[in-house]
């Protein structure tokens, strides 16, 4: 899989122990930053991923900031994008299956590496169910269409 990735500095130490993982699993990952501690904007780093996974340049997308929270309300912006944050892996199973989820997004004040790998994992593995979650995703893409 093609996985973008990005953070704010309050998700970079996660951000990077994410892209180590994802590509030892083999995927090819694109790191839009940061790429340090520097203090940065994290609306930043949730358009450009969330510009990656809308232009179908990555077939997901990973975000981290220090909670989560901005990070995902800026990615959710982008027309098509579905960012969910998720802190188990029930979560992580459930925005596919359900939501058709195609951004994951993670707080590093919450998440550890090793359960945040473990969620992408779930998240890219995990197909959507369709039918009457179609429906769901189709009135969330007609609201998107009236702006
Ligand atoms: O926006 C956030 C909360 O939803 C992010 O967690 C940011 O990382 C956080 O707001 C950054 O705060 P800082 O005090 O500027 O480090």
């Amino acid at each position: 899989m093609k996985i973008a990735i990005g953070s704010d500095h309050g998700g970079v130490d996660l951000k990077d122990a994410l892209v180590s993982s994802l590509q030892e699993e083999g995927h090819e990952v694109i790191d839009r930053g940061t790429h340090g501690h520097e203090s940065v904007d994290y609306p930043d780093y949730g358009e450009a991923v969330a510009n990656d996974v809308a232009s179908q340049t990555a077939d997901f997308g990973v975000l981290i900031c220090t909670t989560g929270i901005g990070i995902s309300i800026s990615a959710n912006k982008v027309h098509g994008i579905r960012a969910a944050v998720c802190h188990n892996e029930d979560a992580a199973e459930f925005c596919r299956r359900h939501n058709n989820a195609n951004i994951i997004c993670f707080g590093q004040k919450y998440d550890t590496p090793y359960m945040a790998a473990k969620m992408t994992r779930i998240f890219v593995e995990t197909a959507f169910d369709g039918g009457r979650h179609e429906r769901r995703i189709d009135k969330i893409s007609a609201i998107e269409a009236k702006r």
